[in-house]
């Protein structure tokens, strides 16, 4: 039988959707429905004529496990394996990570030395609370807070100091209040199987291998890569596959403004038409969702409400010269040294060839607000760039000893951008799939909203949920 699939938002998750469904041969025709002018969603790099590249989201990739060695054979797939820049676990930007507390910078802690001795921020060496932590009864809680968790099994300080940082780095995130079971399941598994994160630790496995970027990736040890023309050429070369195909319609400025459940799948309402599809596949952002389900969908409606996302102030800097003081990946700030400024990226150390191509140049990406954002700034609709950009070449000022102005600067507001998973969330995932499945839908939810944020997490969702429909239903 014929069977149509409409993929909602041609952000990485939808694009990945369609390229899995692409190579099904039961998927007749696939329509990618997309609201914006451009495919890729936050995956977005400005590239300068005079071959700098600056990433508006996320600019690094990590190769490891199983999601990382996805994410790969689809680059060895598209033919992008060449333009990959990886980063070794060697390099500086792998090794150095810092933190900037009490107005200066400390380098994080790593290898056996920074386990035994006491290393500033921290008042006693981490070994003690490594060690303590195997004696550490399990949690009986279904679900906790990061913070909870990690206060629980290793200490206030380090929750306070290196977890907080941590979730401003990775989910711009108050630790507070998001759920270890969804944010770090690692840690969760860890707890749960294990009964103690060091030994969980010490047992990881490795994964099984295949593909060439895939073996490079692992004998030249990777820590995380990039492309050379920006991270965006894989939503690119994704799109330009999907054309290619012959059974992929691709739609721009096409916003969905309303589904409803017909006789033999859905009815899709555009502003200028409508469209069928015996099944949807969603990869948008649960509050653009909410807006387009129909009454019946109540329920679920309410569940994905509840999904609550952060605004991110992204700026990108350009200096003239070599101006850092230290080298390495970046810092982060807890947020008790100051809520608005979760940290900076120094951009040109893992990716030099970023780097404008005539005379030496530094590019730094102030990241600002996440959680804290309305406290700090109020409304994102009344900031004004010159207050965002003022406020991060302050802080590079501050933290860097960098007394001269950028010679060139980007600001980005990156509305509701990363979704935060409050305690709880696997629950209500879990009720969302339950009302799809007692409802007889043919819905699959995908993207940042539901199980995991990370680019290799939701191309790897988009794949799940593609071997899904192939599995349980008509195809
Ligand atoms: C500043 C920043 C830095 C990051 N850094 C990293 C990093 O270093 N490493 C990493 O792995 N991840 C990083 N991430 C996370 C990662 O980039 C995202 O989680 C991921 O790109 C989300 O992809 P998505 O497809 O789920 O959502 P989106 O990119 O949001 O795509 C959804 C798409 O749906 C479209 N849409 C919305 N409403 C409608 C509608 N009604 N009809 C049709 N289309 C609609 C939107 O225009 C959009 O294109 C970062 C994110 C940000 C914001
Ligand atoms: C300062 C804010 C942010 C920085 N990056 C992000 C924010 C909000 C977004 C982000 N960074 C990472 C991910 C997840 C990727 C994954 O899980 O594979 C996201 C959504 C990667 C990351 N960045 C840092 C860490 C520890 C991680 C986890 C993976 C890894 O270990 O590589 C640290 C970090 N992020 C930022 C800075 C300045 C920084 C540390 C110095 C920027």
């Amino acid at each position: 039988p014929m069977t149509t699939v409409a993929v909602l938002g041609g952000g990485i998750g939808g694009l990945a959707a369609s390229y899995y469904l692409c190579k099904s041969p039961q998927v007749t025709k696939v329509i990618v429905l997309e609201s914006s002018s451009r495919f890729g969603g936050w995956l977005w790099s400005t590239r300068r004529s005079d071959g700098a590249v600056f990433e508006h989201g996320p600019r690094g990739i990590r190769p490891a496990g199983a999601v990382g060695h996805n994410t790969l054979n689809m680059v060895d797939d598209l033919g992008l394996g060449g333009d990959i820049l990886p980063v070794p676990y060697s390099h500086v930007a792998s090794k150095n990570r810092y933190v900037y507390m009490n107005r200066r910078l400390h380098r994080m802690p790593s290898g056996l030395s920074g386990l035994l001795r006491t290393v500033p921020p921290f008042s006693r060496p981490l070994l003690l609370s490594v060690a303590m932590e195997m004696l550490v009864k399990k949690g009986v809680e279904e679900d906790e807070s990061v913070h909870s968790f990690v206060s629980r099994r290793l200490g206030k300080e380090l929750a306070d100091i290196a977890v907080d940082s941590l979730c401003r780095g990775v989910f711009a995130g108050d630790c507070r209040k998001l759920s270890v079971r969804s944010c770090f399941p690692v840690l969760y598994d860890a707890e749960q199987r294990r009964g103690s994160l060091t030994l969980g630790m010490l047992l990881v496995q490795l994964q099984p291998l295949d593909l060439r970027s895939l073996l490079r990736s692992v004998t030249e040890s990777w820590a995380q890569w990039s492309l050379s023309r920006g991270v965006e050429s894989l939503p690119e070369s994704i799109a330009e596959f999907l054309q290619r195909s012959g059974r992929v319609e691709l739609h721009r400025e096409a916003a969905v403004q309303q589904i409803s459940p017909s006789a033999s799948g859905w009815t899709i309402s555009l502003e200028d038409g409508v469209v069928s599809a015996d099944h949807i596949i969603s990869a948008l952002p649960a509050k653009a969702l909410v807006s387009i389900l129909p009454p019946s969908c109540q329920p679920l409606i309410q569940l994905l409400q509840d999904i609550a996302t952060v605004t991110v102030a992204v700026v990108n800097l350009e200096y003239e010269g070599s101006i850092l003081p230290v080298s390495g990946f970046g810092h982060l700030l807890p947020s008790s040294e100051d809520q608005a400024l979760l940290g900076v990226v120094y951009d040109s150390v893992p990716f030099p060839q970023h780097d404008r191509t005539n005379g030496r140049t530094t590019r730094l990406t102030v990241m600002m607000g996440g959680a804290w954002f309305h406290e700090v700034f109020g409304s994102p609709d009344t900031v004004t760039e010159e207050r965002l950009l003022a406020r991060a070449t302050e802080a590079v000022h501050c933290h860097l000893g960098v007394p001269t102005a950028p010679s060139w600067s980007r600001v980005s507001l990156q509305r509701d951008c990363i979704p935060q998973y409050y305690p709880g969330h696997f629950r209500r995932v879990e009720s969302m799939r339950s009302f799809i499945r007692e409802n007889n839908l043919s819905l699959s939810l995908i993207g940042s909203s539901y199980d995991g944020v990370s680019v290799n997490d939701v191309i790897f969702n988009g794949r799940t949920a593609v071997e899904q429909l192939k599995s349980v239903s008509y195809m």
